[in-house]
């Protein structure tokens, strides 16, 4: 089944500030939708919203296919060695190709260490290393960028776009350049 991803009329309210209203997206084919907007102007609210962990005031979203939400949460028990707290997901997701997900995250010389102890760029290559074990068709990838050096940041293009030429769908939500070729949804254009 091909993936997909659209949203109709979206409403969203956080608190008592309604931040965005008619907000409309329709991708698949291997599209890339990068949703730009200033700090606070709701890029999380809607990646959430996608991913279905936030119910918005209007509107609906469908889908076909899987999904992964990537985010400043990684979903890791921070008490374990990196090594045995991805293995504890490889089995899960029944991961095909673990170790070279790690050698292509560049993560070998971090298996011991606590992951409560990772850097920053650290914790995004690691979350970086679960999404890729999960095959998942659509990625919502929220500040994707946020730590990582040129070199990964380099990486994480390439495999979006291996993602996308293989026919899955990715929305990357920034505030930032992302040096890509991609649609854009200025979050702006639908402020209320
Ligand atoms: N649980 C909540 N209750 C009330 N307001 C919230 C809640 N969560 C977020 N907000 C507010 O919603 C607004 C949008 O937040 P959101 O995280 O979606 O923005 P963003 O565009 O992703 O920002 P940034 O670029 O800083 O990550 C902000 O003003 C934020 O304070």
């Amino acid at each position: 089944m091909p993936a997909a991803l659209a949203a109709r009329n979206l409403a969203c309210r956080r608190g008592d500030r309604l931040l965005f209203t008619g907000l409309e997206l329709d991708l698949a084919d291997g599209a890339l939708l990068h949703v730009t907007g200033a700090n606070g102007t709701g890029k999380s609210s809607l990646m959430r919203i996608l991913a279905g962990l936030l119910s918005s005031s209007e509107g609906d979203v469908s889908r076909s296919g899987s999904m992964a939400l990537l985010d400043e949460r990684l979903a890791l028990d921070p008490e374990w060695p990196l090594g045995k707290a991805l293995r504890f997901w490889e089995r899960l997701d029944g991961c095909s190709d673990p170790s070279n997900i790690v050698a292509i995250m560049e993560l070998e010389p971090l298996l011991d260490v606590p992951v409560r102890y990772l850097s920053t760029g650290q914790r995004k290559r690691a979350a970086f290393a679960r999404l890729l074990c999960t095959s998942h068709d659509i990625w919502l990838l929220d500040e994707p960028f946020n730590g990582l050096d040129i070199d990964a940041c380099a990486k994480v293009r390439s495999l979006t776009r291996l993602h996308c030429g293989g026919g899955g769908v990715c929305v990357i939500a920034s505030h930032q350049d992302i040096g890509m070729d991609a649609h854009t949804l200025a979050i702006e254009d639908f402020a209320p």
